[in-house]
């Protein structure tokens, strides 16, 4: 069955529960609270099964003058119903090793009785019990719909319990503590179910038959409790009732109540009469009461309250999610017949679609005409000229939901016109197929005749915002649109703002690619590592801008900049005179930092990338550094040379290799063809657990991820997704 149906069963189960559910899960708290009460409090033993019938019976018969019965409750705790010499009835808790009472049966707290009325019967009786049974019924299938979905997001029932893919924060809670609760949840919901179906006599309670007749028994010499077979041989542990004869005639017996069978005992000898095994449903009945209510096991309990606990953050974890995939919902302006522009989404989780609403708005705001649905809608758009498809991938490499039928849907609506379109991929690089489903797409599209692909196709890794609004802006000059940086998908943040001076600054020029370093120094004490980023927000258009950060100093940083021609905060920087001042915040990088654990880390970078690598090699005292770094021309790396040549000097760095793109021909070499001149070197590290991590641009990214797979496949046979898992690789790049 498809992703959709069980995504859509689960989803509409739950909000037509949920309000039901979210009163049961409160009051399923506080009712499974009431047994761990109950069995911390001192009437309550766990030595049942030490002490037998008999010797509880004798020791009984002791203390008190008549016993009406005794009984053990799923709590473990003993009670007998008792009469004093002046032929007063009480229910007193016992202790079974004395006899002695520990003090008359208390009532339950009053709110342990309210909520129960609650959790069973909402106080509306049998209407309310109704409703309660079948909210029970359908959380047993938003459980079962959840196990699919974890099944079919983990690829099968092996895979069930294997590492998670982390995506979006909620998502990801939402199937890390699935994982763990569903059982529960469904143990739960079944007992529930049953316990429903028996208090509306679908499923009939049992009667006990016994086979003797009363009349036949005969009086004999009265014996010892003690010597009673039946009483010797069962334990308090076997025991839920023992009803005393109601008088000393031969007709009247002991009703012995076991676990598993019922007994009639003869009064005088203790010889079994009768016995009855208790029918197959009776005990179902039991142990759903008992995993129903926790009662009996305080272990049992806590697991109870945690899967309540577990179902209302389900219930808040998944209104987010559906209500980030509401958030990214199409609102078109002009009809898909007048538009030069059309986007077509293929999303699950939403996140594709919010990229493509950023995209629509801009070129809307721009005063062209552009039209945005899903894959799935595709048809004839007759003022189409530029078709942009954006699509994640699921599943094994498959088309998200809202795109599976593009392919039939390109074949029976053949446009009149030739157009262009332009492809972006969304996808992990955790997953073996990274954005599978965009490359089919430029497949089947390759197929089109009126249709000519107009960019490169682009993939985009963890929804990354900053390789999106770089992808962004070139397909926007290409197109000869002025695409600005959406604000909606960057999203704000509220950084402390630090005053830094600027202590040191190279100077830029044409030759040196215009890229220079500068050193900030803060006064105040700062906190941050290499690898962090520095949040710089333009005055002249209140958009952020960021730089990765090398940490050369306790409270001082050293950035590696491009001054772009336009570039309103790159110019800034360049400008800055020694000792002026300037407003930033640090925008914490966890994933790119250098790694505690690993002993050897093999950075890669082009150009200003090995901004933060300057911090990582200056600040080295243990690890095993080498450092890979591509630029255009010799001279481009002169920046970095002292810094580099220093490190190698101290043995904080262990090996530098340079490529050059642009030098003379036998020269010319890129990064990650240096890799793969090194490759034996690179797979034993790729074993042997080394972190990568790669800063620069998306394009040398691509190329030295494609010679890392192409290692580890013909040396170590794994492909890039396996060290991937294992966290081997780091990436910043933009
Ligand atoms: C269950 C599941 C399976 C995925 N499978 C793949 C995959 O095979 N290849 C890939 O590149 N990305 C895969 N991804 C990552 C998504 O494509 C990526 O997170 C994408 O940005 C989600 O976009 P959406 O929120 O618009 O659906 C998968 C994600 C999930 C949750």
């Amino acid at each position: 069955m498809s992703l959709s149906f069980w995504r859509y069963s689960h989803l509409a189960l739950a909000i037509s529960s949920f309000a039901f559910l979210v009163l049961a899960s409160l009051t399923g708290i506080v009712l499974a609270l009431e047994p761990i009460n109950i069995q911390v409090q001192d009437y309550s033993s766990n030595h049942l099964e030490e002490i037998s019938l008999a010797e509880a019976l004798q020791n009984l018969n002791k203390e008190h003058e008549e016993v009406l019965w005794v009984e053990v409750n799923r709590n473990h705790v003993f009670t007998a119903s008792v009469m004093d010499e002046a032929g007063k009835n009480q229910v007193l808790y016992i202790q079974p090793e004395t006899g002695k009472s520990l003090g008359e049966k208390q009532a339950s707290h009053p709110i342990f009785q309210f909520a129960k009325t609650l959790h069973r019967s909402l106080f509306l009786k049998s209407v309310g019990r109704f409703f309660i049974g079948l909210v029970a019924f359908l959380l047993c299938f938003i459980a079962l719909s959840g196990i699919a979905l974890t099944m079919k997001r983990q690829g099968g029932f092996k895979n069930f319990f294997s590492p998670i893919i982390k995506d979006s924060f909620y998502p990801y809670l939402h199937v890390v503590f699935g994982r763990w609760l569903l059982i529960p949840i469904l143990i739960l919901s079944l007992s529930g179910v049953y316990l429903s179906l028996q208090q509306f006599n679908i499923i009939p309670s049992f009667k006990v038959e016994q086979n003797f007749n009363p009349e036949t028994l005969e009086e004999s010499t009265q014996k010892d409790v003690l010597d009673f077979p039946a009483f010797k041989k069962y334990n308090l542990g076997d025991l839920r009732r023992l009803e005393f004869p109601f008088s000393p005639f031969p007709e009247d017996y002991f009703t012995l109540q076991l676990q598993q069978k019922e007994l009639i005992v003869n009064q005088f000898d203790g010889e079994i009469i009768s016995s009855y095994e208790y029918p197959f449903s009776s005990l179902i009945a039991y142990y759903s009461f008992k995993l129903h209510t926790g009662e009996g096991s305080i272990l049992w309990s806590l697991v109870l309250i945690l899967a309540s606990i577990g179902i209302l953050f389900f219930i808040f974890s998944g209104f987010k999610i559906m209500f980030k995939r509401r958030r990214s919902r199409i609102r078109n302006h002009y009809k898909k017949e007048v538009c030069k522009y059309v986007i077509l989404v293929g999303s699950e989780g939403g996140t594709t679609l919010s990229f493509a609403n950023a995209l629509y708005a801009e070129i809307i705001r721009l005063g062209h005409k552009v039209y945005l649905s899903e894959m799935n809608a595709y048809q004839t758009f007759p003022a189409m000229e530029h078709l942009i498809l954006m699509t994640a991938t699921y599943g094994n490499g498959e088309a998200p939901a809202n795109a599976k039928n593009f392919e039939k849907l390109l074949e029976k609506h053949p446009q009149q016109q030739n157009f262009n379109y332009s492809i972006l991929g969304f996808g992990s690089r955790s997953y073996p197929h990274f954005c599978a489903f965009a490359y089919q797409t430029e497949a089947f599209l390759n197929t089109l005749e009126k249709a000519e692909e107009k960019n490169p196709l682009t993939t985009i890794n963890n929804q990354s915002t900053e390789a999106f609004t770089q992808w962004m802006l070139g397909w926007g000059k290409k197109e000869q649109l002025p695409l600005r940086v959406p604000k909606n998908i960057l999203k704000p943040r509220k950084l402390q703002q630090h005053q830094l001076a600027c202590s040191e600054k190279t100077t830029s020029d044409k030759s040196l690619e215009n890229t220079f370093l500068i050193q900030l120094k803060s006064d105040k004490k700062l906190k941050f590592k290499s690898g962090d980023l520095l949040s710089i927000i333009a005055k002249e258009d209140d958009r952020e801008r960021l730089y990765s950060i090398g940490k050369i100093d306790k409270n001082e940083m050293i950035l590696a900049v491009k001054r772009h021609e336009k570039g309103v905060v790159s110019n800034q920087l360049n400008n800055v005179n020694k000792s002026e001042n300037l407003s930033a915040g640090i925008v914490k990088n966890k994933a790119f930092h250098l790694p505690k654990r690993s002993k050897q880390v093999i950075m890669i970078a082009t150009g200003t990338g090995i901004g933060p690598f300057l911090g990582m090699m200056a600040q080295n005292k243990h690890k095993d550094l080498h450092l890979y770094w591509g630029g255009r021309t010799k001279q481009t790396f002169e920046p970095y040379a002292a810094r580099t040549q220093k490190a190698l000097a101290n043995k904080s760095l262990s090996s530098l290799k340079l490529a050059f793109s642009r030098e003379e021909q036998e020269e010319r070499t890129y990064v990650q063809e240096l890799l793969m001149q090194d490759a034996a070197f690179i797979a034993e590290a790729l074993k042997n657990k080394t972190v990568f991590m790669i800063c620069g641009s998306i394009v040398m990214q691509e190329a030295v991820l494609h010679s890392l797979n192409k290692i580890g496949l013909i040396h170590n046979q794994k492909a890039l997704c396996y060290y991937e898992h294992r966290k081997q690789l780091k990436m910043d790049c933009y």
